[in-house]
């Protein structure tokens, strides 16, 4: 049973903030940008805050946020030892990414077994979870638009405007279809060598990339677009609770 009903989610990622506002265990929307939802008319009883932007800059969000929501209530959320039944791999488990721990929270109470959480958003995290709720650890890589800047901004001659950057059949004869379609084929073949030593693993992903990347991996998985606030609700309430 949540100790609240209205609660707005701020995930702030390094490329874009997810807002998603719950009535009880029900999302009513999902915003997407760089500053806070205000036509909405919701008016959330406490908001629940993860980000993994520095601290100037969250601090930042943090005042624009509660300057639109004067009333209400505040929770910062930060990667612990152990939250909602799970246990962080990190030997300093507050520097594990709060997106990666609000996930693996979520992936663990969503499929209640062995899981493989895949994060394609700025940077691509992986993480595993095994069915007790143990996070065994996890992996960090490039994002796919963060791939391409650094072709771009290391190179002198990879250059090409966007209407080049087109869908084809066969190995790319482009050099936009080369540099984006080989941080895909990097991205792919990275997941692919995760599913092979987890293969029993079931598979959830998340993240703005999730869905290009799915498309092209043979992996029978569960696309969970709010998996970070999903989790951000569990050790938020988790936390109220505590604190009653
Ligand atoms: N509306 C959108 N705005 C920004 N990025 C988007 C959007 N839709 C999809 N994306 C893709 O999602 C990626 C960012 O994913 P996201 O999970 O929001 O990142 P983060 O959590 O690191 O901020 C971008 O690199 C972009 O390719
Ligand atoms: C790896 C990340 C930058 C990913 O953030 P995002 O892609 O969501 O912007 C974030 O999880 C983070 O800051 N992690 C801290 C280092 C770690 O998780 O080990
Ligand atoms: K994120």
């Amino acid at each position: 049973m949540s100790v609240v009903s209205r609660v707005l989610i701020v995930d702030a990622g390094n490329t874009s903030i997810k807002f998603t506002a719950f009535e009880g265990e029900q999302v009513l929307w999902v915003e997407r940008g760089d500053g806070c939802p205000t036509e909405s008319g919701f008016v959330p009883e406490v908001i629940y805050f993860a980000s993994v932007r520095s601290k100037e800059q969250s601090a930042l969000l943090h005042a624009d946020i509660q300057a639109e929501f004067p009333q209400s209530d505040w929770v910062t959320l930060t990667s612990q030892a152990f939250a909602c039944g799970v246990s962080n791999a990190y030997v300093e488990p507050e520097r594990l990414g709060i997106d990666r721990w609000l996930g693996v929270i979520a992936a663990h109470h969503l499929v209640k077994s062995d899981v493989v959480v895949v994060d394609a958003g700025t940077a691509i995290k992986v993480d595993v979870v095994n069915k007790e709720g143990v996070h065994l650890g996890g992996y960090i890589a490039a994002g796919l638009a963060m791939m391409e800047d650094a072709l771009l901004s290391k190179t002198a001659r990879i250059r090409y405007g966007t209407d080049e950057v087109v869908t084809g059949q066969g190995l790319p004869n482009s050099t936009a279809r080369a540099v984006v379609e080989g941080g895909r084929e990097m991205v792919l073949g990275f997941l692919e060598r995760i599913y092979h030593r987890y293969p029993e693993f079931k598979w959830v992903v998340t993240g703005g990339d999730a869905q290009e990347l799915l498309d092209s991996l043979g992996v029978s998985l569960e696309c969970q677009p709010n998996l970070v606030a999903l989790g951000a609700r569990l050790v938020g309430d988790e936390q109220l609770r505590g604190n009653k």
